[in-house]
């Protein structure tokens, strides 16, 4: 059976701010969909590279872009009669980058999409609640981008579901419209919260993974540390005002398998450095890309506290990090912490036992059959 042809969506022009892996791979994605894409890259002899020659050789070595992205280093050039604005730049520098963008918008009403996965080191907030106050927006024009999507496998054009999550039905239905071709499919759903934290705290976790693997433990401890993680995960943001669903789905359970198996995770990758013995310090050093997981760590677990959610695995990744506890012994400690018999739960605080998973499939079987519609979780 051959692929399903998507019908170009050849109106939209759209907007792209950061020209790293991610940013230069939904380009793509939007191109390949129809859309007009403009790229802005900080670096002039980049956007020249992607505009000329379409390649970006530093972050996707061996991918072509489609001959109709364009790009620049002015960002007024970028944004000129962009019906829909996409970000993506390093989480910490996101405020920055908006104080610069805030000028050329002021009189726009465009869809904002976040395709980031962290939350700001300082005050501890997500990437649409930095979107929010710097731009001085209706929350209802933002949305996010989430799930499984390394983005090299994307640009390889190997087939991907997404998730875009929006306070509005309408925001999120007009960028899964957009971003979507014939290798990438974007659920929606309205839970911007849990969307966020899915695609933040699964790098955590995929820190956690990492160093594991470099010490050297197999595949059993790695399936107690994403299975334990993505309780975890879920606890923590159903406190922070996540739908529990969304945790089980692409933004969540699908993202954390995604980036927990694959080398091509920069967090994993990190993770695997700490495992090996390398020092945080020699880590940042060697990574020449960004690692969202080691900038999180510390506030995610600053709003734990303060929501009151324990979070062990989380906990003991910042020890290694802060080189407080030996990398070799995670995961005994994770396995032997506690002398009293605990419940496996696994259902999050619900007293219906699978009745959350049970939903889960339900809506997952209600998406499909509605064309990728959901009103809640995706
Ligand atoms: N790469 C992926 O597979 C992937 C997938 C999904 C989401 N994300 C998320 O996308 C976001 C961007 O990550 P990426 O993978 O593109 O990172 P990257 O390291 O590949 O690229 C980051 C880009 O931002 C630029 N940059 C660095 N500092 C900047 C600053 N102060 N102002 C403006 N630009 C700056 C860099 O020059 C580079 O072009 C992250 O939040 C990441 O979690 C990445
Ligand atoms: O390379 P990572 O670890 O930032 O992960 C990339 C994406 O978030 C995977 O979905």
């Amino acid at each position: 059976m051959t692929p399903k042809r998507i019908p170009p969506n050849s109106s939209t022009r759209a907007a792209i701010i950061g020209a790293g892996s991610w940013g230069t791979t939904f380009g793509k994605i939007l191109a390949d969909g129809g859309a007009h894409v403009t790229m802005w890259a900080r670096r002039p002899e980049l956007a020249l590279e992607i505009a000329e020659a379409k390649r970006n050789s530093k972050y996707l070595p061996g991918i072509n872009l489609p001959r109709s992205i364009g790009a620049t280093h002015e960002i007024a050039r970028a944004l000129e009669g962009a019906d829909q604005i996409y970000l993506s730049v390093p989480s910490q520098s996101l405020r920055e980058n908006l104080k610069a963008l805030r000028p050329l918008i002021v009189d726009s009403d465009v869809p904002i999409v976040s395709l980031m996965k962290g939350v700001e080191r300082t005050t501890g907030l997500r990437m649409s609640q930095v979107i929010e106050q710097e731009l001085r927006c209706d929350p209802e024009r933002i949305a996010v981008a989430s799930g499984p999507n390394l983005a090299l496998e994307i640009a390889r054009e190997q087939p991907t579901a997404a998730v875009i999550a929006s306070r509005s039905q309408e925001t999120a239905d007009a960028v899964a419209r957009t971003a979507r071709n014939h290798y990438f499919r974007s659920f929606v759903n309205t839970d911007v919260i849990g969307t966020e934290f899915g695609g933040v705290l699964k790098n955590l976790i995929a820190v956690a993974i990492g160093i594991v693997d470099g010490v050297g433990y197999g595949e059993n401890t790695k399936a107690s540390i994403i299975t334990r993680g993505l309780v975890e995960m879920t606890d923590f943001a159903v406190a922070n005002g996540a739908q529990p669903e969304t945790l089980q789905g692409l933004a969540g359970l699908g993202d954390l398998i995604a980036t927990c198996q694959s080398p091509l995770s920069r967090n994993n990758t990190a993770g695997r450095l700490l495992g090996q013995g390398y020092s945080f310090q020699d880590v940042v050093k060697q990574m020449q890309q960004t690692a969202e997981g080691l900038a999180s760590v510390a506030p995610i677990l600053q709003l734990a506290r303060e929501s009151e959610v324990h979070m062990p695995i989380v906990e003991q990744v910042k020890m290694v990090l802060d080189g407080r506890l030996d990398p070799r012994h995670i995961a005994p400690h994770l396995t032997t912490d506690d002398d009293t018999p605990q419940e496996e739960r696994t259902n999050h605080g619900q007293a219906d036992g699978g009745g959350a998973l049970r939903r889960a499939f339900q809506r997952a079987f209600d998406q499909f059959r509605n064309g990728g519609r959901s009103s809640s979780g995706d």
